[in-house]
């Protein structure tokens, strides 16, 4: 699903530059459900960056469902993006005057798909993260914790083949946590292929493969405890 071969990416720092991912080899197949952990700045977030096509790499092979990424205008990775990827951030992203419904059915508004059908199916993704019964309230009148279960159905009602994870319990308490991960685990048992960035090991823990960086280089691989349970 997605396959990195020596992966290099720097940043422009004045006139000099900033060598951030240095020769990354990260193979991950349909289905799995995997984190990826580190200090601050040891280059998670570029690498998920690039692996969600929000930015571009500088040296080496990526490959997103068997395709190369390479030399990719935006309207191409766009594209892309809408048809394989979703995407959960710790801040939730929900648009603060639109309804829980309104903010699950807004990814299939660039899909032409009519307003009714819309709703309806947003409608859907709603019940499978349990707040059917807040569809209409706004963001604001929720929790974090169910902020982030509809910012996760928003992610999910447009059917990506890959979630990735910005730290997506960076905000909540222990409690929610574990909530918002059992609903990750859960789509993951569907087959959806799950990546997580996380500095909690607690986090990491639940997920099913645990790489971890340092200084821009993977420094480990293992699968977790979670991954034997069968
Ligand atoms: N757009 C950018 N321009 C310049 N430098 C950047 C940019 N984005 C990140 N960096 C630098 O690249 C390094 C890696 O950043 P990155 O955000 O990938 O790390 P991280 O492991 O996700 O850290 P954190 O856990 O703090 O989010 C850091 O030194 C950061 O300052």
């Amino acid at each position: 699903m997605i396959k990195i071969e020596e992966l290099h990416k720097s940043y422009p720092i004045g006139k000099d530059s900033l060598h951030v991912l240095k020769g990354i080899d990260l193979h991950i197949k349909e289905g799995e459900f995997v984190s990826i952990m580190g200090s601050s700045g040891s280059g998670k977030s570029t690498l998920l960056n690039i692996v969600g096509l929000l930015d571009v790499h500088d040296e080496g092979n990526y490959y997103l469902n068997g395709q190369l990424i390479k030399d990719m205008n935006e309207k191409k990775a766009a594209q892309l993006r809408n048809k394989f990827l979703g995407f959960i951030f710790q801040s939730f992203n929900l648009i603060s005057y639109k309804t829980a419904l309104e903010n699950v059915a807004l990814p299939l508004y660039y899909k032409g798909i009519s307003r009714k059908e819309r709703l309806e199916i947003a409608l859907e993704y709603l019940d499978k993260v349990g707040l059917k019964d807040w569809a209409k309230h706004l963001p604001n009148e929720l929790s974090g914790g169910q902020k982030q279960r509809v910012a996760i159905a928003r992610a999910l009602v447009t059917k990506p083949k890959v979630v990735l994870a910005d730290e997506p319990t960076g905000a909540l308490d222990s409690t929610t946590t574990d909530s918002v991960m059992d609903l990750l685990k859960d789509i993951n048992d569907e087959g959806m292929t799950v990546f997580v960035i996380t500095h909690e090991e607690e986090v990491a823990e639940q997920t099913k493969r645990i790489v971890r960086l340092k200084d821009g280089r993977i420094i480990s691989d293992e699968l977790t405890k979670a991954a034997k349970v069968v």
